[in-house]
């Protein structure tokens, strides 16, 4: 099967899926904001901001106007930081309701929106009909970039309240070094992919300042306990934290030095100011958005989520690191599998 689809996100991850979707054999179109990278991409290759070592396929058409990019195409794969889903959906969906197209839409973007709290699926249900929102695939999973650009062997998961959309997804992506699963379940995938970014910030800030691996396991573990706490709390299934975009994108991201997130604490750990590391990133760090989001919810909620709060002080209230780090391990003793609030 070849289908047609319009890359929405010229950064490192859409740059990455671009070039797979074009080497199984589809017909890509990569739309970005950027007329530089859009011209690198078709004249020399590469995305060199991105990805310093990357050759993009050359059956990868990079565009700057949104209506060509959209004519014809079958799906769309967002991919895009959460601070741009709402902006680009506004500009998507008339263009679909101009030409009655239905394509299936697909996110790859991991966050949750500032001031509303809401995840991608719920963006994408405030902009667009319910005949496609409904569709909608959610794209999660432990998956650097970098490595899926050297063909790592890579697994993810895509979710779906309409599992006939992710199993279509599933196949168009899926090679001998890319396998995905599907999962019905948004609210856990959705908010595993974007919580998972705080904790990593965490285990960055732990590296920074010279903790061992016995401090980064007890973070990654707690931190799926108080991830999975909020995300039963707000109806997902359990089970779905044990998966893919649950520990799996959490040990990914809490241990790899491609991680902006974790590169983003290990640098404050290392004693950076925070507005430092992000101008120097060059790329988008959505924990830091997320961590916001995440104190907000637990508030909402009245779900504990200390680590997550410590590392929403550090950011947001000048926090001293040692300080939370002390306060977190004089909290009371605890049942371990205790995931009432
Ligand atoms: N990189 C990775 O390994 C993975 C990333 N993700 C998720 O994918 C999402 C995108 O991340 P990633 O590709 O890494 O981000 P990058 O920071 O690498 O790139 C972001 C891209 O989005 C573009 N962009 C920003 N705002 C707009 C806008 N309003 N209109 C059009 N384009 C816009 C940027 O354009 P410009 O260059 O002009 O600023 C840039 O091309 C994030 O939610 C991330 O968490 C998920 C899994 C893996
Ligand atoms: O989500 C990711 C890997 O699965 C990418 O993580 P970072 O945004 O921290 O680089």
């Amino acid at each position: 099967m070849s289908v047609k689809i319009a890359v929405l996100g010229a950064g490192s991850w859409g740059t990455v899926l671009a070039d797979l979707l074009a080497n199984n054999g589809h017909e890509v179109r990569l739309w970005g904001n950027s007329a530089e990278t859009a011209a690198e991409i078709n004249d020399h290759h590469t995305n060199k901001h991105y990805l310093p070592d990357f050759k993009v396929s050359p059956k990868v058409v990079a565009t700057l106007d949104l209506k060509s990019t959209l004519a014809g195409v079958q799906a769309i794969l967002f991919v895009i930081p959460t601070a741009a889903m709402r902006i680009v959906a506004k500009q998507v969906a008339p263009i679909l309701a101009e030409t009655g197209a239905k394509p299936i839409i697909i996110s790859a973007t991991k966050g949750l929106e500032q001031n509303t709290h809401k995840r991608i699926s719920q963006i994408i249900g405030d902009e667009f009909p319910a005949e496609l929102a409904e569709g909608l695939v959610i794209f999660s999973g432990p998956s650097h970039a970098e490595d899926v650009a050297t063909h790592d062997i890579t697994s993810l998961t895509v979710a779906s309240q309409n599992i006939g959309d992710a199993e279509w997804v599933q196949a168009i992506f899926m090679n001998d070094y890319f396998r995905l699963y599907t999962n019905d379940d948004m609210v856990g995938v959705e908010l595993g992919g974007a919580l998972k970014n705080v904790i990593a910030i965490g285990a960055g800030i732990l590296h920074g300042l010279g903790y061992g691996d016995n401090t980064k396991a007890a973070l990654i573990t707690r931190g799926l306990a108080e991830i999975s706490r909020l995300g039963i709390e707000m109806g997902a299934n359990p089970l779905t934290f044990m998966g893919l975009s649950g520990i799996g994108d959490l040990i990914v991201t809490s241990t790899s030095v491609h991680s902006r997130n974790w590169r983003c604490g290990n640098a404050l750990g290392q004693g950076q100011k925070l507005d430092d590391v992000l101008a120097n990133m060059g790329q988008v760090v959505e924990g830091v958005g997320t961590a916001k989001a995440a104190h907000e919810l637990a508030q909402q909620h009245h779900v504990e989520m200390p680590i997550s709060e410590s590392i929403y002080r550090v950011l947001y209230e000048n926090a001293n690191v040692q300080d939370e780090i002390n306060k977190l391990m004089q909290r009371r003793g605890r049942r371990e599998m205790d995931f009432q609030r």
